[in-house]
């Protein structure tokens, strides 16, 4: 069985059908990738994944089982994490506090026990604070650990961001755009980053982004996406020379060249 099934999934706002017809499976262990040019509808099928959408028509299975009666609160409990594309962070916190954020879907104890410290939340206490070392370890964000967001250049941002989503301990990671805004350097750390977390961690991950390079490099399977629609499926270097998304991506130029002409 695959970890998450989009079955045939639509989604349209008035009358652009920005998801059109979607179906495509991503298995456990995967780094999956979706690629497309502006509107394609990649971060609406995030929102979808996420829930923050409906889809008119279609499911979307996690584990087997449908999670269209879920709330999107309820995403993260089941095991789904998420960067976001505009960074999403508490700014006036600081990168341990917004990690510690990301560790609430673990927490079993109620008021009152936390309110009385009692053994149990003081072991769970700890369990979080091991979960959340674990995640600055790997990401190497000790120089960071007490400082406030707000203060931080852009790049370490965008790696807080993966780690508040680390620290949920998620089956499936879903990064959106991951590489957006950063240097040669710091995209090839998020690429070593992605196959760590997949082999290392062994989390599965949907990643939309627009660095072909990077794509290639990490990807186990890519699907190219057009106007809502499904372009091509397949190994990076297979999508990477199907004609039908060349003219996809050379069509959108061309938009953009008569757009900013
Ligand atoms: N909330 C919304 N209301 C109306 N239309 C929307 C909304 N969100 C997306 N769209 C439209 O749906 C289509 C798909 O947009 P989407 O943002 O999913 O594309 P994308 O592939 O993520 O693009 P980009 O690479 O620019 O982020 C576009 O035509 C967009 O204008």
């Amino acid at each position: 069985m695959s970890l998450l099934e989009i079955d045939n999934v639509t989604l349209r706002f008035g009358g652009v059908t920005a998801v059109n017809q979607v179906s495509f499976n991503v298995e456990e262990g995967e780094v999956f990738a979706l690629v497309g040019p502006n509107g394609a509808g990649k971060s609406t099928l995030f929102n979808l994944i996420s829930r923050i959408y409906n889809p008119a028509e279609g499911d979307i299975r996690f584990d087997g089982k449908s999670i269209l009666d879920k709330a999107p609160h309820e995403i993260a409990p089941l095991g789904i994490a998420r960067t976001f594309q505009n960074i999403e962070l508490f700014e006036q916190a600081t990168v341990m506090q917004n990690l510690l954020v990301g560790r609430h879907r673990h927490r079993k104890s109620n008021m009152w026990s936390e309110l009385l410290f009692t053994p149990y939340v003081r072991t769970e206490e700890r369990r979080h604070r091991a979960a959340i070392e674990k995640v600055i370890d790997f990401l190497d964000l000790q120089a960071y650990r007490e400082k406030y967001i707000a203060g931080l250049p852009y790049g370490v941002r965008k790696v807080v961001e993966m780690g508040r989503a680390l620290a949920i301990e998620p089956r499936l990671l879903l990064l959106d755009e991951p590489a957006s805004g950063l240097s040669v350097e710091e995209t090839q750390d998020v690429a070593f980053w992605v196959e760590d977390i997949k082999k290392q961690m062994g989390i599965t991950v949907i990643m939309v982004e627009h660095d072909m390079h990077l794509v290639s490099s990490v990807s186990d399977r890519v699907l190219a996406l057009a106007d809502g629609k499904m372009l091509s499926l397949g190994k990076p270097h297979e999508v990477q020379n199907d004609p039908r998304v060349i003219e996809a991506y050379i069509g959108a130029s061309d938009q953009n060249a008569e757009v900013s002409a």
